[in-house]
């Protein structure tokens, strides 16, 4: 593993096509450096070479276009899941300089042809595939990194259950450089309270508190994966979640989109018993992640609510 300047680990996907070949040598080095990389930061960055700079460019393109339409048409794009980041975003409290919009399952085309009719009734036959084909390479990316950080911990075998039990939420963001007078906050320091986030940066921005308590920064250019709440709970602690947050510089607004996955509606968070033993007791109780995700909208301030929510000895 390397790390980049700033200090943010550096994982390289695309050195040898073989390195994603499962059960490789290359595959084997690549999960040791992606598990000791969420262990002991909980965010990495990752050169993909699967997809063409190309298609960043057209995406980058589509999203100033969407967002661009008037607001009345992007409040089209309603909430369809309470408590996700599904719906439309705009100037709200915590983060004014920020607008987002969310779709869930981007990686079906039927489900990204539903959002783009929504958006342009008249029709945009260039953003549909665009958007899908960005989603189904996150979908791609994303389950590798899964696959290998469940490798790490040695319960890979849970794998397919665990997609089976996953949803996603595709989202775009865009973020207003501020005026002289407003804050530089693009998005106030947060853990995401998900499976894992596979983000992509026009310009940097995202930066992610280490476990010494410093900010370190991510980079544009590559992907950015961040461990999220429900993970640390699966692994038993295992995993870190980083806070992080989105700090606007150079007075350019700035864009990103991020794959969400996350527990579907209906599961249990439960920690796999091959990760409990007298070294590592069990930390957190099994829970229903709608209930999480209930909790968490009903206290919206607490400091760590996974801990306070199913940590053993805190309830
Ligand atoms: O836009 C970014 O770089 C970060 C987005 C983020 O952290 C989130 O949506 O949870
Ligand atoms: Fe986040």
């Amino acid at each position: 593993m390397m790390n980049c300047e700033s200090g943010s680990p550096y994982i390289d996907f695309s050195k040898d096509t073989n390195d994603l070949a499962e059960g490789s040598e290359g595959w084997k080095n690549l999960c040791k450096q992606v598990g000791e990389a969420c262990k002991n930061f909980g965010c990495f960055q990752v050169v993909y070479n699967q997809a063409p700079v190309k298609l960043h460019e057209e995406l980058l393109m589509g999203m100033k276009e969407l967002f661009g339409l008037p607001d009345e048409t992007k409040e089209k794009n309603v909430h369809s899941k309470p408590h996700r980041k599904t719906g439309y975003l705009n100037k709200i409290e915590a983060a004014p300089l920020l607008e987002s919009l969310g779709i869930i399952n981007a990686h079906i085309l039927d489900e990204a042809q539903a959002f783009t009719n929504l958006m342009w009734p008249d029709g945009n036959p260039a953003i549909c595939p665009t958007i899908h084909s960005v989603d189904k390479m996150l979908e791609e990316l994303e389950g590798v990194v899964r696959k290998m950080i469940f490798e790490n911990l040695g319960v890979g075998d849970y794998y397919d259950s665990n997609i089976k039990n996953s949803d996603n939420v595709f989202r775009v963001l865009k973020y207003k450089a501020p005026r002289s007078d407003e804050s530089d906050i693009g998005l106030p320091p947060h853990t995401d309270k998900i499976i894992l986030t596979v983000l992509y940066q026009d310009i940097n921005g995202l930066e992610f508190l280490s476990k010494e308590g410093q900010w370190l920064q991510t980079q544009p250019g590559t992907f950015t994966v961040l461990a999220g709440e429900a993970l640390v709970a699966w692994s038993n602690g295992r995993i870190h979640a980083p806070t992080h947050r989105v700090i606007m510089k150079g007075g350019k607004d700035r864009y990103s989109y991020a794959r969400f996955g996350t527990p579907n509606d209906g599961a249990t968070v439960e920690i796999p018993k091959e990760l409990i033993d007298k070294d590592h007791p069990l930390q957190f109780r099994s829970f229903n992640y709608m209930d999480f995700l209930q909790y968490l909208y009903a206290n919206p301030h607490l400091d760590n609510p996974l801990k306070m929510y199913a940590c053993i000895g805190a309830v």
